[in-house]
């Protein structure tokens, strides 16, 4: 199956680059993957609009998370197209590829322990800036006033992720929901007008999952969401739309409400599920 099955508001996605009057941050075409004999993917197209918070969902084993990756450029598909905020990133090296405006986080958290919240956001800094060593060395005027500016925006993620108050705190000594918003602000700090988040709410507590809801809600503004994530219920509240993908095929795409009817949703996926 690989009809055009991701917008939720206009199935046809006409045009073919935008969705009704919004374009594409994500369009995806005949993407297939195989590891050997395994075909993990067989002819998936995803259309994801500008602006969306947009849920790939699917039992165990379907082909998401090599879905995920092969849209944030980190896994080369075997064939198909990925066109993400217009770039080819298939063909892309992966750092090029987050230096223009694409972030993802990972399962498992990625923070300096020993560092603390604020150290996390700061790490990013000499990169991003691009001072010669020379320039560090000095300490010179444009050199000082980058780093105002770049200590400035930290402070402002900070306080967008609610981590302000903690910013003197080792990372490690934080509990595991407070970590997973520390990864998202540290990548925050790279600007990115797309973000890719795998399974963010996986193994939080409930009062941590409604924290993260809210704060993806606050991230989503001026940027696209794409998540992979089993837990239904943050899919519903958080996701404009989603796809469903089984044994490697592109099921339904349409509204959470819509997805969670569909009938081979309910027995391939739903159903097997305790919530
Ligand atoms: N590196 C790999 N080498 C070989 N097979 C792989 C590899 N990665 C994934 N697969 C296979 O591809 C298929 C899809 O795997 P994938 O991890 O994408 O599914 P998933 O939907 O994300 O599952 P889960 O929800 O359990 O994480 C599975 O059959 C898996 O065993």
């Amino acid at each position: 199956m690989t009809a055009d099955m991701s917008c939720a508001d206009d199935m046809s996605c006409a045009d073919d680059m935008s969705c009704g009057d919004r374009p594409l941050a994500v369009r995806a075409r005949g993407i297939e993957k195989r590891y050997g004999g395994v075909a993990a993917l067989k002819g998936v197209d995803v259309s994801i609009p500008e602006g969306a918070i947009y849920g790939i969902i699917g039992p165990n084993g379907a082909g998401k998370s090599t879905l995920f990756d092969i849209l944030c450029g980190i896994t080369r598909p075997s064939g198909g197209t990925v066109d993400v905020l217009g770039m080819d990133v298939a063909a892309m090296r992966h750092h090029e590829v987050a230096r223009r405006g694409v972030g993802r986080t990972f399962q498992r958290t990625a923070v300096f322990g020993e560092a603390t919240v604020r150290e996390n956001l700061l790490y990013g800094r000499y990169s991003a800036m691009g001072h010669s060593v020379i320039e560090r060395i000095l300490h010179g005027r444009r050199w000082r006033d980058e780093m105002a500016a770049f200590e400035d925006k930290a402070a402002g993620v900070l306080a967008l992720c609610g981590l302000d108050r903690i910013a003197d705190q080792p990372a490690a000594s934080l509990a595991y929901g407070i970590q997973r918003r520390l990864a998202v602000a540290i990548m925050l700090m790279t600007d990115p007008r797309i973000i890719f988040l795998d399974e963010p709410v996986a193994g939080m507590n409930d009062a941590e999952t409604a924290e993260f809801v809210a704060l993806v809600r606050k991230v989503a503004v001026g940027r696209t969401i794409v998540l992979v994530e089993h837990d239904m219920a943050a899919i519903g509240e958080l996701c404009e739309a989603a796809l469903v993908v089984v044994d490697g095929r592109p099921v339904v795409a349409d509204t959470p409400a819509a997805v969670f009817r569909h009938p081979e949703v309910i027995s391939a996926y739903l159903g097997a599920e305790d919530d």
